[in-house]
Order: C-alpha cells, then structure tokens, then sequence
C-alpha cells in the first residue's frame, strides 16, 4: 500500500536566536519537496502552515531569560502535537517542517500520544538542555529534554511526550554539546553516536545500531532531521552551524537505512534558515534527504 504523507508546515523561529528561520517551510516547499517525494513512492498531501503568533511583540516580550518565548513555543508545539496525532490516526505519516528545533516538542508530543515510540535524533547538538542548563535561553537547544521530562520539564504537561523513554532515544552526530547538558546526556539512558563513533564505525553500522535502540519494543520510530548535522559546507543555511559533519553521502547513505527498516512512523526536517543559506541549498538538500528516507533509490 502506498504511503501518504502529510506535509506540517511550522514557520516559527522562536526557539532560536537568530532570525529567519521561519521561512524553512516555504524554502523547502520551494526547493521541491512534493516532487521529491512523489519520486520516493509516496504521496505528499501539503496541510498548509499551522498558525504562529504574531513577531510584532518578538523582541520585547522575550519570556524569561532562561527559556525565551517559551509562552510561544508552548502555543505552537501544542498545535503541531495535534496536527501529528491526527495525521496519524488518519493514516497518513507526518513530515513537519520547520521552524527551529523547538518544534520537535510537538512532532514528539503527538507522535507518542496514543503509542509507544523510539527516536533518532540526527543533529550535531544534543538538545538536551534545560532552562536551568542552557547557556543561551534557545528552546530550540531544549525539545529532547522536553519530551522526555528532564529537569526542569519533569511533569510539564505540554511539552512532555507520553509513550517516550530513554532508553528507545539514539542521538546521532553529536559533535557540540554544553557543560551541564553533557553531564545530563551521561546521566540519562539515551544512547548517544558522537561524530568520534561516525569516524570509527562509519554511518551505516551506527544508524544500525541507532534503528535497533529506536525500535526496540515500540510501535514506531519518529525521525528528527536537524539539517545542521551536515557539515555546513553541504548545508550552510542553518543558524546554528558546526564543522565537522556528515557528508552529503553519509547522510543519504543514513536516510536510505531508515527507510529500509520501514519504522518510521513521523518525521521532521529543522533549522533550514533561507536568509543565511546559499541559492536555497540547504533546502534542496533537505527534500533529497526527505526522499531517501521515504524510499528513493538510485536504481
Ligand atoms: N537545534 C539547534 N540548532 N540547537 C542548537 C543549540 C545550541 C546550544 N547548545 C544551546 O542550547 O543554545
Ligand atoms: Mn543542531
Ligand atoms: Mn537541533
């Protein structure tokens, strides 16, 4: 049976610092993501954008210092929770766009609703910050402890993901990580594949081995694509840039494994911030990276 995806766009660049990355969803549109994925085998039905407040108060209704426009993220996450479990139950396999990371409350939040889910976090960060940890206040360094309840965000019901433990999270790329969200990380039964892993073992036997904790005991597998675990010569328009990524084929070479184990039940492409990419190429790139972790083959 062919596969329907459902297209989520969520314009919001409120978890992060820099500006502009709530046009990722147009970019990628743009870039030809419905085509891409039409060559993938499956069918893209575009939902449109969910609704995001209002900049005009941006700058001086920052929230607190510790966890900036989280009000905002609250009221976006929870809408794309609900747009992601109704996808589901319709069916269809959600494929959010962002927006910041911080989105990634909200795919997780919905996802994991009425099942028991894995996740793979393909990023060169952690995201595993809380308002207590983070050196910056960016949510968007944040949503895995979000959803897992870390910290601060124990029993915080919006942004919480119910059928998520520890132990089915893998992340995979890390290469920048802070103080005391390392020390959190080490603290935590969430399995980490560090760039160091990637060097020594090589992409494929490590997202293997992340698919096998993702997978183990669950219902399905929600993949986070942040686009800045490339390394920023393949993909440069990302706000939170770190050298010493993936190649453009080890991505490929990861998203065809994913596909291959047929487990991904939601899926999301972050941080793709058009004002700082170059002739949309990083957009490009996430919608040929969506197609191999829908399917496409080169032959
Ligand atoms: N999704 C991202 N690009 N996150 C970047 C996070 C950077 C940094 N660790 C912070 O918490 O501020
Ligand atoms: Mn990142
Ligand atoms: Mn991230």
């Amino acid at each position: 049976m062919e596969r329907n995806v459902r297209i989520l766009g969520a314009p919001t660049d409120y978890g992060a610092n820099r500006r502009g990355v709530d046009m990722g969803p147009s970019a990628i549109r743009y870039a030809g993501l419905a085509g891409e994925l039409e060559s993938a085998g499956v069918s893209p039905t575009d939902a449109g954008d969910l609704a995001v407040p209002h900049h005009a108060t941006r700058d001086a209704d920052a929230g607190a210092a510790n966890a900036k426009h989280v009000q905002e993220v609250e009221e976006v996450t929870t809408s794309l929770a609900d747009a992601v479990s109704t996808a589901l139950a319709e069916g269809t396999t959600p494929l959010a766009l962002g927006g910041d990371h911080s989105i990634a409350i909200g795919s997780l939040v919905g996802s994991a609703r009425d099942a028991d889910i894995g996740v793979i976090w393909f990023d060169a960060h952690g995201d595993f910050n809380t308002p207590s940890t983070s050196p910056s206040g960016n949510v968007h360094g944040m949503p895995l402890a979000a959803a897992l309840g870390v910290g601060d965000f124990a029993g915080v019901e919006w942004a919480n993901a119910a059928g998520l433990t520890e132990e089915n999270v893998a992340i995979v790329g890390l290469r920048s990580v802070d103080g005391a969200e390392a020390e959190a990380i080490r603290d935590s039964d969430v399995t980490v594949y560090t760039m160091s892993d990637i060097d020594e073992r090589g992409v494929t036997e490590v997202t293997n081995d992340a698919l096998d904790v993702a997978t183990d005991g669950t219902d399905g597998v929600h993949v986070s694509l942040d686009l800045d675990w490339l390394d920023p010569r393949e993909a440069p328009g990302v706000g939170t840039p770190v050298r010493g990524g993936v190649t453009y084929r080890e991505a490929h070479a990861a998203m065809e494994l994913v596909a291959r184990s047929e487990a991904m039940r939601s899926f999301e492409l972050v941080e793709v911030n058009p004002i700082l990419d170059e002739h949309n190429e990083t957009a490009t790139l996430a919608t040929e990276l969506a197609a191999s972790a829908f399917g496409k083959r080169i032959l």
